[in-house]
């Protein structure tokens, strides 16, 4: 669990972050969504120490990461793993090369013992065999899956995805976000993701945080979205009135008032 309180960050004159308060949950995927300059990054950015917060405590699992000294956040960072976006990888390592990396930065085990592990995780990712390849050999759903092995390879409590979905077609996405979301769950990890994608915020918002202007204008779930009267929130996930549609459908279905077949029909109808 990371909980964060009134965080303020201001570059210059201008208030990025307006006094943020929030909880990301263990075991869940933890949503920020809002348009672009509504200060996302900026938000993770301070949650792992990338920048500085102005005002505000950060805590982890009850440790405050605000009044830890550079030695203890050394430690804490070997828990969190990153997903940067456009995956971030090596270009002049291979696959293996790459997911080996955090472990020759941070692991005394011995060669073998980590070999084990990168193949353990490459299994885990689906990209078995793939160990000699090079990044520009392989598609950008694979990239991403390579970053996400890189990310876990530490067996980390913290993972921070940034865009995870971006530059990726509809379907490659969502088996992202699967992969992401099983990998939460199974390993009982924090995850933060930023994302734009409204597929990730109805498939696997389980706890979303919607920011407007460096504020928390509106939290809950992917279900609680349906039923929100949040107007700007509103304006934001459903903004064609194809979304509306189905948002309106979504409701009538939950009042009763329209059998899951009827749904159904208008869906494949559409
Ligand atoms: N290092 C910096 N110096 C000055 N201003 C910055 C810096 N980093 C971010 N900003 C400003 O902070 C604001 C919020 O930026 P941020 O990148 O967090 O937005 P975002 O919500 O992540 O947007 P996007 O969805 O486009 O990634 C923007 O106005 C940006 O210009």
């Amino acid at each position: 669990m990371i909980e964060f309180k009134n965080i303020k960050k201001q570059f210059g004159d201008k208030v990025v972050l307006d006094g943020v308060s929030h909880v990301m949950e263990t075991g869940k995927s933890n949503l920020i969504i809002g348009t672009s300059g509504s200060g996302k990054t900026v938000l993770q950015k301070c949650l792992v120490g990338l920048f500085e917060p102005d005002e505000g405590e950060i805590i982890y699992d009850g440790r405050s990461f605000t009044e830890m000294d550079e030695e203890e956040r050394k430690m804490l960072r070997q828990q969190i793993g990153m997903l940067f976006q456009g995956s971030a990888l090596f270009d002049s390592m291979t696959v293996e090369e790459n997911i080996k990396f955090p472990l020759n930065m941070f692991s005394k085990d011995s060669n073998a013992k980590k070999m084990d592990r990168v193949n353990e995780v490459l299994e885990r990712v689906n990209l078995k065999g793939a160990n000699k390849k090079f990044p520009s050999e392989i598609s950008g759903g694979m990239k991403k899956r390579v970053g996400i092995a890189r990310a876990i390879v530490l067996n980390p409590k913290y993972l921070f995805c940034d865009e995870p979905n971006s530059g990726l077609d509809p379907v490659t996405s969502m088996v992202i976000d699967k992969l992401i979301h099983e990998l939460t769950i199974e390993y009982n990890i924090t995850t933060i993701i930023n994302t734009h994608d409204m597929n990730s915020v109805m498939e696997i918002g389980d706890n979303i945080l919607y920011m407007v202007q460096g504020k928390k204008e509106w939290t809950g779930n992917s279900k609680d979205i349906i039923f929100s009267d949040n107007k700007q929130l509103n304006e934001f996930i459903f903004a064609s009135e194809f979304l509306q549609d189905a948002k309106s459908m979504r409701m009538l279905e939950a009042e009763g008032k329209l059998s899951k077949e009827q749904l159904k029909k208008m869906e494949e109808n559409r």
